[in-house]
């Protein structure tokens, strides 16, 4: 089986890392993802990682309980850090050579992100996974994925998360709401379509990065996508 692509930016929901519990990494999701990796990594793509947050802490979350956003988001990349760790940890114990790079310095604990430095990593097939976000506050991991997504060269932003694509509607809201096989950015971004955000929308548009969505508790979806196979929605230039 050939991929369909040489280099892939793969954004992993945080939350969903907590799998059926409340809060965290669970052990079993997290060796589940690093198999499915492992596997699209022996066809000989070149995977980054953008893991999110979400299942530490959010900084809406922490905002909307009073507390100052811009400190409330610094804590949620300091999250991210610690799912990139756990994540990278889980790899290197199932045999995959992975690195782990952050938007923010703390370089007692992982290395900080330097572009030329990542791209090595790629070629020499290395997983390399971005901690940290965009480094910035006001953003998000998603914003972070399109953002290293086109740094690094990628041919593809994949968003895998807690659904099995873009729908004309939240299909946790409306469960009359129909999945898109393919959608372009102009009418994603038309329609006001919520499971990416707005920015990192904007971004992929502008660089012509195509984005595939897809359902991260699908088994073998992620390799589905990266052989081309109809999986997901893509959205398109
Ligand atoms: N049009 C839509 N199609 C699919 N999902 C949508 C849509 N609008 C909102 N959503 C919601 O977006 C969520 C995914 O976005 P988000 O929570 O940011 O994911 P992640 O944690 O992976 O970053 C889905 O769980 C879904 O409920
Ligand atoms: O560039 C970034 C990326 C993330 N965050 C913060 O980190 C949190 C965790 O990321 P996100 O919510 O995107 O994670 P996910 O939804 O994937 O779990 C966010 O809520 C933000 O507070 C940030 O401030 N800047």
């Amino acid at each position: 089986m050939t991929a369909a692509y040489q280099r892939i930016l793969l954004k992993l929901s945080g939350e969903a890392l907590m799998g059926e519990d409340a809060y965290g990494i669970n052990q079993e999701v997290v060796s589940r993802i690093v198999a499915e990796v492992a596997e699209v990594s022996r066809l000989g793509v070149q995977v980054g990682v953008v893991i999110g947050g979400g299942n530490i802490f959010r900084g809406m979350a922490g905002a909307a309980s009073g507390m100052d956003r811009a400190t409330a988001d610094y804590m949620g990349m300091l999250a991210t850090v610690m799912n990139a760790m756990a994540l990278a940890d889980a790899m290197r114990a199932a045999g995959l050579n992975a690195r782990v790079q952050s938007a923010l310095r703390i370089d007692q604990v992982v290395e900080p992100y330097i572009r030329g430095k990542a791209i090595r990593y790629l070629e020499e097939g290395r997983v390399v996974v971005f901690g940290a976000g965009t480094g910035n506050p006001f953003f998000t991991t998603d914003t972070a994925a399109a953002l290293r997504g086109a740094e690094i060269g990628a041919q593809i932003v994949l968003k895998a998360t807690k659904v099995d694509g873009i729908y004309t509607a939240d299909p946790k809201l409306d469960s009359s709401a129909e999945r898109f096989s393919r959608i372009s950015f102009d009418e994603a971004i038309a329609r006001d379509l919520k499971v990416l955000d707005a920015t990192a929308f904007a971004l992929c548009r502008d660089q012509k990065l195509p984005i595939n969505v897809f359902s991260i508790f699908k088994p073998g979806a992620l390799k589905r996508v990266v052989t081309g196979e109809d999986e997901g929605t893509l959205v398109y230039c």
